[in-house]
């Protein structure tokens, strides 16, 4: 197989240092001899070779899913090459394409490893790149900022590189957990059966983190939770959680499933009932933030799907950072027994940091007594060992991206469809004059947003 070529811009930036440079550390020392690739790393910094990669060193130690080891290490650098540029300079691009002839690079995949606002730009420098538009592109989300910025990038970069080679990645789609909701609920009928809102009360997506904005101030002021967060990782797992049987586990089939759940998402008329916006208490002090700024860095909201299975349960998501944890989880509420005393059940599908499937039902306390006790089943598939086996989420979805299997990619009619709902709760939000809520750091949230579940009887699930 040719060596793949990846380009990534934003090579300095907290995606590629958390998150890309372990995967592919993790991908390099594998010895899979499929796998053959080089990283050419864009940043504007005045960095050699040599001090871009003891950079790397202490993220990919503090990262990387395999062990870290000099040898390793040392390998793996050998892949890297830090080629400073400032993406924003249209005639940088020259130079770079004589850097690539000079070094005879081609089968290129260019990463966009940066805040949307600079896709356009790049894509456009790019063209005086000659191979480029032979190239695969992977995009990261969010794709744009809005609906209107969205279709005019999906137009322009349509126009360079061909709809094939456009690679919307979202990695929570490449999550173990994510990708196994549609088994879990497909092939048990002890769940599938019960799978509506006639057993299910309400489900919640909770996707909180302890980290604050980090470094990472210039891309999240201008984002925020709903569009970092909600817009993309949190609707792709929402309807997956909602959708119809796909037929089979084909991608377009899936694709199809999960279009018709956005599509029934059920306009929102009374903002208050169902989105509250949250930021914490020190966030203005944070690098690159604007004074002032009311960028929301928790959301909480409340969305319902028109459709026969859900006519009348809600949909909650929560996410936020610096909060007391980080997880990703998914809590299916079913409805309560006849018997007043009896706890509801509950079934856990846990993303992150652990993966499994946790289920409370009711027992008989044990001993001379009707009392009723919950049994916590708690299965738990993550293990150390199981853990040096299961391929990240970059890793799988970058491995996909080299073999053109577009399934577990975002496709454009879902972004567009989310775009869509996120832009008018921001509208509604603001034209109401709504305000976002100071939290503690290390807190849950506000509290407004235990209201919002509140108004219906219902609790988040902690
Ligand atoms: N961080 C994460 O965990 C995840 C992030 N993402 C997505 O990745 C994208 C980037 O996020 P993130 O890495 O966190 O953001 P950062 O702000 O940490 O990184 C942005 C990068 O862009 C670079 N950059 C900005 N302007 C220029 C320029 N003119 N020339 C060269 N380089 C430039 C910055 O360089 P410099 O260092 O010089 O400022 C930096 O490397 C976002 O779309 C985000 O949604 C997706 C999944 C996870
Ligand atoms: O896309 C993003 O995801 C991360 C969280 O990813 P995870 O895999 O660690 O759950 C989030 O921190 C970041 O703000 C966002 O851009």
């Amino acid at each position: 197989m040719a060596q793949s070529v990846f380009t990534i811009f934003g090579g300095t930036g907290d995606l590629t240092f958390r998150k890309l440079l372990p995967a592919f550390y993790n991908m390099c020392i594998a010895n899979d001899p499929q796998f053959k690739c080089q990283l050419i790393i864009i940043g504007r910094r005045s960095y050699s070779n040599e001090q871009y990669c003891a950079i790397a060193k202490n993220w990919v130690k503090k990262f990387a899913r395999l062990p870290y080891t000099e040898e390793n290490f040392t390998k793996f650098t050998q892949k890297i090459s830090y080629y400073q540029m400032d993406f924003t300079d249209l005639n940088a691009y020259t130079a770079l394409n004589d850097y690539y002839s000079t070094n005879n690079l081609a089968e290129h995949i260019f990463y966009f490893a940066v805040a949307p606002r600079f896709f356009n730009i790049i894509a456009e420098g790019l063209t005086k790149v000659c191979l480029a538009c032979k190239g695969k592109v992977i995009l990261e989300k969010p794709f744009g900022e809005n609906l209107d910025s969205a279709k005019l990038l999906n137009k322009n970069l349509e126009k360079f590189f061909s709809p094939e080679n456009i690679f919307r990645i979202d990695h929570y789609l490449g999550k173990e957990m994510v990708r196994n909701i549609q088994t879990l609920r497909f092939s048990n009928p002890i769940f599938s059966n019960l799978w509506n809102s006639r057993y299910i009360e309400s489900v919640q997506i909770s996707a909180p983190e302890d980290m604050g904005i980090e470094s990472r101030g210039g891309y999240y002021d201008a984002s925020g939770a709903l569009r970092d967060m909600v817009q993309n990782h949190l609707f792709q797992i929402l309807s997956i959680v909602a959708m119809e049987w796909p037929e089979q586990f084909s991608s377009t089939a899936m694709h199809d499933a999960q279009i018709r759940i956005l599509r029934a998402m059920r306009p929102v008329k009374n903002i208050r009932e169902a989105l509250v916006l949250g930021q914490y208490k020190g966030y203005h002090q944070e690098n690159l933030v604007k004074p002032n700024s009311t960028t929301e860095t928790y959301a909480a909201l409340r969305v319902f799907i028109d459709n026969e299975r859900w006519w009348g349960t809600p949909f909650y998501i929560r996410t936020g950072k610096k909060l007391n944890r980080r997880e990703i989880k998914i809590a299916i509420v079913f409805r309560p027994s006849f018997l007043e005393k009896a706890p509801q059940n509950i079934l856990i599908i846990k993303v992150q940091p652990s993966e499994g499937v946790y289920l409370q039902f009711n027992m008989k306390k044990p001993g001379d007594t009707e009392e009723i006790t919950q049994a916590k089943m708690d299965f738990c598939q993550t293990s150390y060992v199981n853990r040096l086996n299961t391929p990240e989420a970059y890793e799988r979805l970058i491995k996909a991206c080299i073999d053109d299997n577009k399934s577990w990619f975002s496709q454009w009619d879902q972004i567009e469809l989310s775009w869509n709902f996120i832009d008018k709760l921001h509208e509604l939000y603001k034209w109401e004059n709504l305000p976002v809520f100071k939290y503690d750091a290390n807190s849950t949230g506000p509290e407004q947003a235990d209201e919002l579940l509140q108004q219906s009887g219902h609790n988040w699930i902690d």
